[in-house]
């Protein structure tokens, strides 16, 4: 593999509002440090998207944006939202998941009901009202683009829907809770690509209520559905900038071999 400059990167300030910012974040897996001084800030109602090959640390990185790491890995450095380092300790992180969704790469609808899909978690966060909850199901059904295909078969079970349409019902049992910001580890990787596009789509109509992270193999997917990018190499933010620069005006070359296919 051809060697770059881990020390040099292009990280670009954002002049929006931002949703998330990481201050110095590291991750250690035992002795293997993961993810280096992660200083970034992601824009709120916007689409950023992370790229980099294999084991660049994508997920790890995604992943302590919520706190998913607690159990396998010490995470070092800030992660502000509203003023807060969730990060810190004493952070509730069950709080955290209620505004910092996760969509996983795998659909994973539990064995119940599509209705009880979206209701389980309102439920033990103790909104029972039956007309709440009726409202939320129909409305995140709608946002995930899935309404129209189940709102007859709704106490069918969700193991019985295609892959595709799992993926955007753990899309809308992630939204269902409100929200504001959804994370999503490849969640198209698993499909064919009619529900690519579909769950394309479906993100891009979202970013109008939500702030998006999605980490994604697809330098297509990126350039066509996210606003940022980030281009991480060995556990290094090399780049981050608009996607149009990222994939057109790269400013490393690290970056450049990458979007171009030369790397490696
Ligand atoms: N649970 C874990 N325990 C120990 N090491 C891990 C764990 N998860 C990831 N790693 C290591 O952290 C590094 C980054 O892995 P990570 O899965 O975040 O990369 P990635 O860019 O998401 O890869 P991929 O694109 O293959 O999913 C790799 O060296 C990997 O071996």
């Amino acid at each position: 593999m051809k060697e770059y400059n881990l020390n040099e990167s292009f990280i670009t300030k954002i002049a929006e509002e931002k949703a998330l910012t990481t201050k110095d974040l590291q991750v250690y897996y035992g002795n293997n440090h993961a993810i280096f001084d992660a200083n970034l800030e992601f824009p709120r109602f916007e689409i950023t998207a992370l790229i980099g090959a294999s084991g660049c640390g994508k997920s790890t990185f995604l992943r302590c944006l919520n706190r998913m790491n607690d159990k396998r890995a010490r995470v070092d450095g800030e992660i502000m939202y509203r003023n807060l380092d969730i990060n810190s300790p004493k952070i509730n992180v069950y709080e955290v998941r209620k505004h910092i969704g996760m969509v996983f790469q795998r659909p994973n609808p539990f064995a119940k009901s599509i209705r009880e899909n979206i209701t389980f978690a309102l439920k033990n966060a103790g909104i029972t009202k039956k007309e709440i909850l009726e409202q939320r199901l129909e409305q995140s059904l709608k946002d995930a683009a899935l309404w129209d295909e189940v709102k007859d078969d709704l106490d069918k079970s969700a193991l019985a829907l295609s892959g595709g349409q799992q993926q955007r019902l753990c899309i809308a049992r992630s939204i269902a809770m409100h929200p504001d910001i959804l994370l999503l580890d490849e969640p198209a990787s698993a499909l064919d690509p009619i529900s690519t596009s579909k769950i394309e789509e479906t993100l891009e109509t979202l970013k109008k209520n939500y702030t998006i992270i999605i980490v994604t193999h697809n330098l297509q997917q990126a350039s066509r559905i996210s606003d940022y990018t980030a281009f991480l190499h060995l556990g290094h933010i090399i780049e981050y900038n608009t996607t149009a620069n990222v994939f057109t005006k790269p400013k490393m070359q690290a970056t450049e071999d990458y979007v171009s296919g030369n790397f490696g």
